[in-house]
């Protein structure tokens, strides 16, 4: 069936993911704040900035207008970094508070909020009355937006505690390219989602600096094993983290030049400087942020995550990743399970 779906965030995400929602039948409109962009994606179908050369559906339409795109719509996607998420959530609230409106929820943005520390799903609840709002659902997994907007084949998680909500979403995204599969484990989703961003930015760096496959394989492995480790602290079914929303979304950005987080790494490595690193990416590098609230959760939580450690102490304290490097080799030596 078709259902009329708001999008709220037209960066490289969002389009793509409204683009695809239009391709599946639905009604969409996708919402940014950026009048320059919307003009471009309504007269040329156009959205250069994030999806260079990418032609969208002439069928999408988008708007500046946050209660326009929002009006008579039954689900409303939101894919905003989490820097911004708060802020986009309290506009939306207010107005579906004034349209009497209560769609399902729907979020695919990846990290962790700076000191407080919570999940978007979490900053979501808060910041949409539940009278606002039927159940929110998290889209995640292995799915760079380039990948999508050419059709390649991509399988992610919806996950919701409410399972039919989550039969919801699985309807709406799948096609015969992008197949959704259910979980109702939430919070290993997200901590899935958030994590995988601080170990692509180290397997990036790594590289940058010449290591080869067994570093990588080594940094992935134990990078897991650290993402688990957090996770389950906060409740998280293990078995989520060998899913596409814990390994498989930790494999394809710590493997692929499409990630922003890898990219950024790598630039590390290669002795950029952190600063002209965000400048020039022009799009959100979640992992840089993600590693600063993860190192702060992981020692009040007293989780042990060494190379997400290694990482704050170089991109916030200015250390050298060789030396960040040397000191977790030279850690005392443990056991696997530990
Ligand atoms: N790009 C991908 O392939 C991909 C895939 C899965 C998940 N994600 C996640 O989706 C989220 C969005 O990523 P993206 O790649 O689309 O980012 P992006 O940097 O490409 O675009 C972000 C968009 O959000 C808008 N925005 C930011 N703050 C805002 C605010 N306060 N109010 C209104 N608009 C605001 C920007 O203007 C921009 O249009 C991130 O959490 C990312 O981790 C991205
Ligand atoms: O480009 P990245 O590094 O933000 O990764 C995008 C997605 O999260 C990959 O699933």
């Amino acid at each position: 069936m078709a259902e009329k779906i708001a999008v709220l965030g037209a960066g490289s995400w969002g389009s793509v993911l409204a683009n695809m929602l239009t391709e599946n039948g639905h009604n969409v409109i996708l919402w940014s704040r950026n009048k320059g962009q919307v003009e471009q994606l309504n007269n040329e179908h156009l959205n250069p900035r994030y999806m260079k050369d990418f032609v969208y559906s002439a069928k999408l339409k988008a708007t500046t207008d946050m209660k326009a795109a929002v009006e008579g719509a039954n689900v409303v996607l939101i894919v905003i970094p989490t820097k911004g998420l708060r802020e986009v959530a309290k506009k939306l609230n207010t107005i579906l508070t004034e349209l009497h409106q209560k769609p399902l929820i729907i979020h695919a943005t990846k990290g962790l909020e700076q000191n407080t520390y919570k999940r978007p799903s979490e900053m979501l609840s808060e910041d949409i009355s539940p009278e606002n709002r039927q159940a929110i659902v998290v889209l995640s997994g292995p799915s760079h937006a380039e990948d999508v907007a050419i059709k390649d084949m991509t399988a992610v998680t919806a996950a919701c505690e409410d399972i039919n909500s989550a039969k919801q979403a699985q309807k709406l995204f799948s096609n015969s390219y992008f197949r959704v599969y259910t979980n109702d484990d939430v919070i290993g989703a997200e901590f899935g989602a958030a994590l995988k961003n601080i170990i692509a930015i180290g397997a990036g760096a790594i590289q940058g600096l010449g290591y080869h496959d067994n570093a990588r394989a080594a940094l992935i492995t134990r990078g897991l094993a650290e993402i688990r480790r957090l996770g389950v602290a906060f409740g998280a079914n293990p078995m989520t983290f060998i899913g596409l929303s814990g390994v498989g979304d930790l494999v394809v950005t710590a493997t692929s030049k499409n990630s922003r987080n890898w990219r950024a790494g790598y630039q590390l490595g290669q002795g950029k400087n952190l600063q002209d690193v965000i400048a020039n990416m022009g799009m959100v590098i979640e992992g840089v942020y993600t590693t600063k609230a993860a190192y702060e959760l992981s020692r009040k939580r007293q989780v042990q995550m060494p190379i997400t450690e290694a990482l704050y102490h170089v991109l916030y304290e200015g250390e050298d990743i060789k030396t960040a490097i040397s000191q977790l080799m030279d850690r005392d030596l443990t056991s696997e399970n530990e």
